[in-house]
């Protein structure tokens, strides 16, 4: 019966329909559409369209390269949240929010029901496997459990620090020398940045010496492998399931590349593994070493999967560990401090009240609180991650009365929450790190301000294990290079966000290095833990 129907509207279609009749009636369809999402939403919200819900309006943003500024004034105009849609084949949906409560909520009022989910997970399969920034579940808490004793014991907060020193005062200070001394150089400086965090994380992480600072700035394979595998996971999250997933079928195009960049970076973390197991059953124990990797192999792992008690952790484990560590300590803390010496080179004022307080500070940089305000407040303005996201499991309403839907992601978006003029106030889009400092003694009072206002860290159970280390990083960097050099910005470039998870600047950044006649000499090279301890 259905079929002899279906015959006969075939029938019907071809003896009466012509394909112009077929193109007229799509296109009312089409409009009124349209007209139905344009009159179903509220006043300031982004058009969804038919079928292709905010692509052609996030495309067109994307093209005039003002996608970020775009969403942070769509947000302002709708009071902070709006409902999105993109269905290409991918089916997401939900909601881009700017709330602090909104946000409070996700992250910690109502955590269990807003894990990174599958959508993330499958995209950071092949790269991240089963590591912490991949996990939810006891998996997660298992892998933060053991991340946080590490990396906040007073054993690896010295050694970090004195492998940062190492790194800033062997490396990165003599090539900077170097350049200052050659004619009318120029560097990207981002570059330079990137390339120490990745020697900086892969020396506290793995304890091994990447060499992406060495003489020359040589092209490292692991690092390149790297740096490609991410970009590749990332193609995964503007491309349509229906194109990225029969390509990994078929294992052509970007993902053919992706398993060849991966492999490339599971070979170099499995042939560390193997070689300090090695070294573990030649000299017995790893006592003498205090990176991340073999403290975790001294301790006993809690009594979850990845870890046999008696065994300790499984290399597995230890590879997608350290991988995930890599990921999340390399770019954020370099475009962090790009971003900074590019706002510092337009204020002279703020230079000189950072210069002062290194110079006072005589070397300690967990008494630098001017130079942590002036970093916290670019921070603000330019958050290294710009954009976040967790899934629901469950239908939920959040603070501000928007429905989430079960499977739906809530996008919250920090570039958008650090310059919202409710939050910061009227001047929210100047670079001004004395909204950080205590009025009366100077010392930095960010404690003060909610977590959920300020998610450049992220917030609840979920913070950045990093962040201590990041801050030490950061503030080390720049007493070092700000004590001797000036950075000068080389004019004429244009010098903008690229669109990434990552908030790079899109060409790089061209500096000069001048050096200082008078130094603000840094005393003490190796901070005491108890300095370090700083805010969290
Ligand atoms: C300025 C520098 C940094 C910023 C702005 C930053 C920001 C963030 C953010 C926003 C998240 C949450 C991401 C998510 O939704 O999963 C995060 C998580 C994390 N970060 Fe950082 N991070 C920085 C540096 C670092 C460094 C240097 C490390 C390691 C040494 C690190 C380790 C981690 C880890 C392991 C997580 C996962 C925590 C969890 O899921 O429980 N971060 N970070």
């Amino acid at each position: 019966m259905a079929r002899e129907l279906v015959a006969m509207a075939l029938r019907f279609l071809h003896e009466y329909v012509r394909a112009s009749d077929l193109a007229v009636a799509a296109a009312v369809l089409f409009v009124c559409s349209a007209v139905r999402s344009r009159l179903s939403s509220r006043p300031g919200e982004p058009m969804l369209w038919p079928v292709v819900g905010i692509i052609p309006t996030l495309s067109a943003h994307i093209a005039l390269g003002d996608v970020y500024d775009w969403g942070a004034a769509t947000l302002s105009r709708c009071r902070g949240t709006f409902p999105y849609r993109g269905t290409w084949g991918g089916g997401s949906s939900g909601v881009i929010t700017s709330v602090p409560a909104n946000v409070e909520h996700v992250l910690k009022a109502n955590f269990d029901n807003y894990p990174k989910g599958p959508y993330y997970r499958e995209r950071f399969a092949e790269l991240l496997g089963g590591g912490i920034f991949n996990a939810d579940g006891d998996s997660w808490r298992a892998q933060r459990k053991a991340a946080s004793a590490e990396m906040h014991s007073a054993r690896f907060l010295q050694f970090s620090s004195a492998t940062i020193q190492r790194l800033v005062r062997g490396r990165l200070v003599p090539l900077l020398e170097t350049l200052s001394e050659q004619e009318r150089h120029a560097v990207d400086l981002q570059d330079v940045l990137l390339r120490f965090a990745f020697d900086n994380i892969c020396a506290a992480a793995f304890g091994v010496e990447a060499g992406c600072l060495a003489d020359g700035l040589p092209d490292v394979p692991f690092a390149r492998a790297f740096e490609r595998a991410t970009e590749l996971s990332l193609t995964r999250f503007y491309t349509p399931p229906l194109v990225w997933k029969p390509k990994r079928l078929l294992g052509v195009g970007t993902e053919r590349a992706l398993v060849d960049a991966t492999r490339a970076v599971r070979e170099f973390a499995d042939r560390t593994v193997a070689d300090r197991r090695a070294e573990l059953r030649k000299v017995g124990d790893l006592a003498g070493r205090c990176d991340l990797l073999s403290r975790l192999m001294s301790s006993s792992p809690p009594p979850h999967p990845p870890a046999d008690a008696a065994a300790g952790y499984s290399d597995e484990f230890l590879r997608d560990f350290c991988i995930s560590f890599i990921l999340a300590g390399r770019d954020t803390s370099s475009v962090a401090l790009t971003w900074f010496f590019w706002l510092l080179a337009s204020r002279p004022d703020v230079e000189a009240r950072v210069l002062d307080d290194i110079a006072r500070a005589g070397g300690d940089v967990g008494a630098m609180d001017y130079l942590h305000a002036a970093l916290t407040e670019s921070m603000r303005l330019y958050p290294p991650v710009p954009v976040d996201f967790k899934e629901a499991l469950e239908d939920d309403v959040l603070p501000d009365g928007t429905p989430v839907r079960a499977r739906q992601r809530v996008i919250y978006f920090t570039y958008a929450m650090g310059r919202d003029k409710a939050t910061w106030g009227p001047d929210c889009l100047e670079f001004r790190p004395e909204r950080w400092l205590n009025d009366k003694s100077g010392a930095f009072a960010g404690g003060a301000e909610s977590p959920y206002k300020y998610v450049v860290f992220n917030a609840g159970p979920r913070l950045c294990v990093g962040k201590r280390f990041a801050y030490t990083q950061m503030k080390t960097v720049a007493a070092a290079v700000l004590a001797r050099f000036r950075v000068e910005v080389v004019p004429g470039q244009e010098v903008k966000p690229k669109l990434n998870t990552t908030l790079y600047v899109k060409n790089g950044l061209m500096v000069r290095f001048v050096a200082r006649e008078q130094r603000h000499e840094l005393r003490h090279p190796v901070p005491a833990a108890a300095h370090l301890a700083g805010e969290d």
